[in-house]
């Protein structure tokens, strides 16, 4: 099949080098010509474990090519897909200005009949939306379809491959087959739904994915309270096949480029329905609050004085295996150690340009690997749970630190990696595991 992929983003590149490696040949278009030209030449603007191998093999096959001319590459198309941005606007509202755009820009290259397919994540209504706009521009035939997508950053070639399910949303039978064939190779477990079901699905996902995580988050910070091991609770939990394992890591709260914005955009879909979404909202309040958990643990150990402490800083991008940093957690709480009056020592393995480009260079000292950021540090806080992180010596990194102190914001160290230390182990939701923590128990107890 000839596809056209609109948005050379996270979701574009990586459905369109998919779309590629099973067969069909496929343009990927861009209106920003520094990517383009960049994977013109075999490079990838993003971080993605695996892509750029696909990509290059792709394009020797002749499968793959990206261009800036979206006229020339949709005429050429038999499904044109939009994955272009919808970010949120500042009342919290997707904004749809990319996905308008795209949609004029589809209509004017129109030349016979197509399926025009929307990736992107809308709102409800959407998708006509783009069909009216086309249609009121054109006279050529063409069916629309909803198509979301439910990749993850860092996994995501693996999750395009081997979907859990695949939506599609449409109206049009002949549509429908098209599109169940070109996605049979990839699962069985194809969902056919109306258009307005299928956007609403992919909402839904994200809200009930989010709710998981502040719902952990919050028995997190009760099992702080009453002496319980929340990673011991959510083991335990998930076994309930009812309840299910994933999603229920207690930590700093969910960042990235879809749950913030998806969260917000769903309270406002139903905002305009006259209904007030109650829990999501407090599913957006909880997950705000939480990544000060960190601020508060250093407030505690330093009695509320931040002033003139330096501390490091591990892992700046929302998660590990990228180096998207859009809404991640590490920026709130950097920004608030800065405003206390505290220096800051920064590293990521990947993420650290792009965190620098948003956030300035204000207090921030960025560290060219992670025991540079911890040396001479009074505390060190772990943001992200990079492999680097987590197979740290911990006996040798207590050494480098002025205080051994580690606020571990993802649970990542067990109470056999702190033995023979002394350090100062905060994490979240858990016990205190170290040593002299240990020591002050027992002394109550006698
Ligand atoms: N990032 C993810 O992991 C993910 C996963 C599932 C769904 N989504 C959804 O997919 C959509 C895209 O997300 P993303 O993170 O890939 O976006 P992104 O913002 O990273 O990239 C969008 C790209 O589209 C390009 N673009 C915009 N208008 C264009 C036009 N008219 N012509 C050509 N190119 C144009 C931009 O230059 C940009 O490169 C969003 O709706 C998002 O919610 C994202
Ligand atoms: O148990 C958990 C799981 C995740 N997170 C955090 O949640 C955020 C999002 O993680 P993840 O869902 O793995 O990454 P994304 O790439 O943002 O993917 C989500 O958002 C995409 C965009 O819509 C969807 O396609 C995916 O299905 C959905 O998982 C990150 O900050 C994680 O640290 C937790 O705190 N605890």
């Amino acid at each position: 099949m000839n596809i056209t992929v609109i948005g050379t983003g996270y979701v574009g590149l990586v459905s369109g080098i998919c779309y590629a490696e099973l067969g069909n040949h496929v343009v990927c278009v861009d209106k920003d010509l520094a990517k383009v030209e960049t994977l013109q030449n075999g490079g990838i603007p993003i971080y993605e474990p695996g892509l750029q191998e696909l990509s290059v093999k792709n394009m020797a096959a002749g499968r793959l090519s990206f261009t800036s001319d979206l006229n020339q590459a949709v005429k050429q198309s038999d499904l044109v897909i939009l994955a272009v941005g919808t970010p949120s606007l500042p009342s919290g509202e997707a904004n749809l200005s990319y996905i308008d755009q795209a949609a004029a820009e589809i209509a004017q290259a129109m030349n016979g009949y197509k399926i025009i397919a929307v990736k992107s994540t809308v709102p409800v209504g959407t998708n006509e939306r783009v069909r009216n706009l086309i249609r009121s521009r054109t006279m050529e035939r063409f069916d629309s379809i909803s198509l979301p997508e439910f990749l993850r950053e860092g996994s995501a070639v693996q999750d395009t491959l081997h979907p859990d399910r695949i939506v599609i949303g449409a109206d049009s039978q002949s549509a429908v087959e098209t599109i169940v064939e070109l996605h049979r190779p990839l699962t069985d477990q194809i969902v056919v739904t109306d258009i307005r079901s299928a956007e609403m699905l992919k909402y839904a996902s994200n809200a009930f994915l989010a709710t998981k995580i502040s719902f952990i988050n919050e028995i997190a910070n009760i099992c702080e309270k009453v002496g319980a091991d929340v990673t011991r609770v959510a083991e335990g939990m998930g076994y309930d096949k009812r309840i299910g394992p994933a999603f229920l890591k207690a930590g700093i709260g969910y960042g990235g480029s879809c749950f913030p914005k998806d969260t917000r955009a769903l309270i406002q879909i139903a905002g305009h329905v006259d209904y007030e979404f109650k829990l999501l909202r407090a599913v957006v309040e909880v997950n705000q609050d939480q990544r000060m958990s960190v601020i508060r643990k250093l407030e505690t150990i330093f009695d509320g004085e931040l002033q003139g402490k330096t501390f490091a800083v591990w892992g700046l991008a929302f998660k590990p295996n990228t180096d998207d940093v859009r809404e991640s957690p590490a920026l709130e709480i950097i920004q608030y150690l800065v405003r206390s009056g505290a220096y800051v020592k920064a590293y990521d393995p990947i993420a650290i340009r792009n965190f620098q480009s948003m956030y300035g260079n204000n207090g921030v000292m960025w560290c060219d690997d992670a025991l540079e950021a911890a040396t001479g540090a009074d505390a060190l806080c772990l943001l992200t749970e990079w492999d680097e992180f987590v197979h740290m010596d911990l006996k040798m990194l207590q050494t480098i630190l002025k205080k051994p102190i580690l606020i571990d914001g993802r649970n990542v160290f067990k109470e056999d990696d702190l033995a023979e230390t002394s350090f100062i182990y905060y994490s979240i939701g858990r016990p205190r595991l170290d040593q002299g923590a240990k020591e002050e128990m027992s002394a109550l107890s006698d």
